[in-house]
């Protein structure tokens, strides 16, 4: 029976995609795709960086393009996901850090924290449809969205101390404010790689399902759930619970690029990036 209605809405969803879905072309760049349903006004954010939507500047330039235009155009919902079937996002684009081109390393870390400050402060609802894999960088995005749906035997996690580097504090509100306190604590120094289901035991994520299609269904159903909100009201609330980790890198920006910058051009860094670039590399061999 329940299956019977899933694929309904399978169904449905097919028929809403093939007839209903408008591509927002201003903010559709290359490596981001933006497609609105004129029935719902929710928008599917797409990043199609393949094979791994790692996160380089023009990645994240576009994101915040696209971001933007969302905001811009009311919709009603927004949802993250990736053009690959396996990974969401493997987080920062290594190559950024490594051997950098100093002027560009710190336009890239401006272009991240834009990215999270227009994500986490986004006035327009947001989901993210976590289709894959999704460590670090990936996890930030979709954590900083307001619901989450993951599919099944994938990963998710901050796992920055794994590779040496701690997690700016902007990385970890942003995990406090979707799980308890004393996970969030554990989760962070051990970098943890949660896989989905543990995920979905901790409240890293909101929902399993089988399909990208039914993640959908879901997100948009996330959104239908603010039907009698007021969306000033809603956004003001949400505006003042996330005022405070914002407020914080807003205040720090500067500094935040500076430290940055620092912490990755120091010689046990470069050397440790370098190593995990190789292993990453060998291990695609
Ligand atoms: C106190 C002061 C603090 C100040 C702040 C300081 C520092 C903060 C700094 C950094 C914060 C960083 C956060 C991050 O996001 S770091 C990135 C972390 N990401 C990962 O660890 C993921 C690594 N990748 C994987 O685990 C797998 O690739 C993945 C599971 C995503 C996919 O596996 P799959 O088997 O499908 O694909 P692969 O064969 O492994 O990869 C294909 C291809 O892509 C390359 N690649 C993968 N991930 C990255 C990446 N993150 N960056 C660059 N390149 C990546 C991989 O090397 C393969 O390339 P090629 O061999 O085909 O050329």
């Amino acid at each position: 029976m329940q299956s019977a209605l899933i694929n309904g809405k399978k169904l449905c969803c097919s028929m809403l995609l093939k007839n209903c879905f408008r591509p927002l072309s201003a903010a559709s760049g290359k490596l981001t795709n933006v497609e609105i349903n004129d029935k719902t006004g929710v928008a599917v954010l797409t990043m199609n960086r393949l094979p791994v939507n790692g996160l380089n500047l023009d990645l994240l330039r576009d994101l915040l393009q696209s971001i933007q235009e969302i905001e811009k155009n009311k919709c009603r919902g927004l949802i993250l996901t990736s053009a690959s079937n396996t990974i969401f996002s493997a987080g920062l684009d290594i190559t950024e850090m490594y051997k950098p081109d100093q002027e560009r390393l710190k336009q890239f870390w401006n272009a991240l924290q834009d990215v999270w400050l227009a994500l986490y402060g986004s006035a327009v609802p947001t989901a993210a449809a976590i289709n894959g894999h999704s460590p670090a960088g990936g996890c930030l995005l979709a954590s900083s969205c307001e619901y989450r749906v993951m599919l099944p035997k994938y990963t998710i996690g901050l796992n920055e101390t794994q590779l040496g580097i701690v997690a700016p504090k902007w990385f970890m509100s942003t995990f406090r404010n979707v799980l308890p306190r004393r996970i969030a604590e554990q989760a962070l120094v051990q970098g943890k790689m949660f896989t989905s289901d543990e995920a979905l035991k901790v409240g890293l994520v909101d929902e399993l399902v089988a399909s990208k299609e039914e993640a959908l269904i879901k997100c948009e159903k996330f959104f239908a759930s603010f039907s009698k909100t007021d969306p000033i009201a809603r956004y003001l609330t949400k505006k003042q619970l996330r005022y405070n980790d914002m407020k914080e890198l807003q205040d720090e920006k500067v500094q935040d690029v500076e430290n940055f910058v620092s912490f990755v051009n120091q010689p046990t860094v470069q050397k440790s990036l370098g190593f995990y670039l190789e292993s990453l590399k060998k291990k695609a061999k």
